[in-house]
């Protein structure tokens, strides 16, 4: 049916109307804060307050950072902002950030990402699951973690030092610059490929080891990913109906077939090896809850459950702490001092352990302890953390009232750098992580694991993995910046995590 004698008259017209009703919404969404009482940045139509996912300019950490900054000069303790027209709230003073990750935690179980089991099960993993079902699977998998477990996987990580040490003699003695970006890749793959898979990855040797390919593959995002990133976060029942996966299929078949194969051989050969793996097989079979005497909702853990649990610790445990050594090396380049006293740290400590790198000689080292806080600081990999409202919740000391489904942010990259917190925050000083100082601050001005008891889980494992890989090379090597390494360094667009833009070249001296 036509209202004017021209088709063309016609779909300009409804083109102009959809536009008017699309921007009506815009503007009506857009009022959402301003009639809660929260102070609001302006937002702009389409991505509101977000960068576009088809060209963004600048990574989603640092938005959201500034963002903070902006909170912050207001003098206000907490502000809202828009992705895409859904409001997302701040928390900025660092008594709300304890409130929503602690203290009131029961309004802020879930994360909001989304997740579905049916069409893509590997999806339905430790960090994306919420409510109840997330609280029974915590509850199993937290004795996974414990410090009697780490101490039964050193030397499985010992193992894997052996292939990093390998392949740093190699390429010292080729004379080239060394992209310790890729080095690193490769040493924290081996190790949660061995820890979560029970297998040797082998990437040092084998270049395209499926494993380093689906695992760079895994954190690359495309303008696709991202576009699909935006609707499944936007828009969840949307993705629920279009079926939409986050787990593409070639790297979830990859990883589905080598849990299954690996059960299947454990269990029909009675193989047990000291990894997550076969902590998961034991919750599968309820062994080790008997073993630990602890309870949980009886249930035990499906196949593909554990697949889901093995791939979130590969994909948790690997770039997050490769990043996090990059970045040490990287300030450690250009910090001469700091790293001439880590290193004798790493001579004392170990003379005093028979020249050997224990577990507990790992423990030992506090001041890369503090070469790592303070690396965690200024390039923490997971620059902000989410929670989504379960049920309505005020605001202590103000007329507002977060509303269940509105999705909260916690911006860590925006304290890590609040001047009031850190003094010079561009400055790499780990002495603010010296034990006076860390009790002169907020608790909550250093979560790069976020916190509460949705706090990262393999906290432990992370760290342990990194001072082994930072002794490895420190104690042999001394690191410069290599010219090739752009100047002044740059957080990527492409990576989902606070990762350097293009490679991080070093000189490595053999010591
Ligand atoms: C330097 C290393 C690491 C950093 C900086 C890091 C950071 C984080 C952060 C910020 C969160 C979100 C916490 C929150 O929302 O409050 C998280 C969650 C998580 N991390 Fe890590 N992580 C690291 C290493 C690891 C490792 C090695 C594993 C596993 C082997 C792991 C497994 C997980 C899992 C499963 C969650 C979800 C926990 C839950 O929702 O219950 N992470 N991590």
């Amino acid at each position: 049916m036509f209202y004017t004698d021209s088709l063309l008259t016609d779909l300009f017209g409804l083109l102009l109307a959809l536009t008017a009703i699309v921007i009506t919404y815009y503007k009506w969404s857009f009022a959402y804060w301003k009639k809660n009482n929260v102070p609001y940045l302006e937002p702009t139509i389409p991505f509101g307050n977000l960068p576009s996912p088809v060209k963004p300019t600048d990574t989603i950490g640092v938005v959201i950072k500034k963002a903070y900054e902006e909170f912050r000069r207001r003098k206000v303790p907490h502000g809202g902002i828009f992705g895409l027209t859904r409001p997302i709230y701040l928390a900025v003073d660092l008594e709300y950030v304890k409130n929503i990750l602690t203290k009131d935690f029961q309004h802020f179980v879930d994360r909001g990402v989304y997740y579905n089991e049916k069409v893509d099960p590997l999806s339905a993993h430790l960090f994306a699951i919420g409510g109840q079902k997330w609280r029974n699977l915590r509850v199993k998998l937290t004795p996974t973690f414990t410090s009697g477990k780490m101490k039964m996987m050193f030397q499985t990580l010992l193992d894997c030092e052996e292939n990093l040490h390998e392949k740093m003699e190699t390429l010292h003695k080729s004379g080239q610059a060394i992209d310790i970006k890729d080095v690193l890749g490769c040493y924290t793959t081996d190790i949660i490929g061995s820890c979560a898979f029970g297998l040797e990855c082998n990437t040092f040797k084998e270049e395209d080891s499926p494993f380093r390919k689906y695992g760079k593959k895994v954190f690359t995002s495309t303008t696709f990913r991202r576009l699909q990133f935006t609707i499944t976060i936007n828009f969840p029942k949307l993705a629920q109906f279009l079926n939409l996966r986050t787990v593409p299929k070639d790297i979830a078949d990859f990883f589905t077939k080598v849990v299954r194969d690996n059960v299947a051989y454990r269990e029909k050969n009675n193989y047990s090896r000291k990894d997550f793996m076969q902590l998961l097989i034991d919750l599968k079979n309820n062994k080790l809850a008997q073993e630990e005497g602890y309870q949980h909702d009886g249930n035990t853990l499906t196949i593909d459950e554990v697949a889901a649990q093995s791939f979130i610790f590969f994909l948790a445990g690997f770039e997050t702490s490769s990043t996090t050594m990059t970045w040490a090396l990287y300030e450690l380049a250009k910090n001469q001092d700091i790293q001439k006293k880590v290193r004798d740290e790493i001579n004392t400590v170990l003379a005093k352990h028979d020249g050997k790198v224990t577990y507990e000689a790992i423990q030992d080292m506090k001041y890369m302890s503090q070469v790592l806080d303070e690396t965690l600081r200024k390039y923490p990999p997971v620059p902000f953390v989410t929670r989504q409202c379960i049920k309505d919740y005020k605001v202590p000391d103000q007329d507002v009232i977060i509303r269940k489904g509105v999705r909260v942010f916690i911006p860590i990259l925006g304290i890590h750098y609040d001047e009031e917190y850190y003094p010079n925050p561009e400055k790499f000083d780990p002495e603010r992580f010296s034990h006076e100082n860390i009790q002169n601050r907020h608790q909550y001005a250093h979560i790069p694991f976020g916190e509460g008891p949705r706090i990262c889980i393999g906290l432990r494992f992370g760290i342990m993995q990194s001072k082994v890989g930072l002794t490895s090379l420190l104690r042999n090597y001394n690191f410069t910046l290599n010219s090739k390494t752009k100047q002044p360094m740059k957080f990527s667009v492409k990576s989902f995590i606070l990762a350097a833009d293009g490679e991080v070249w070093l000189n490595a001296q053999k010591i």
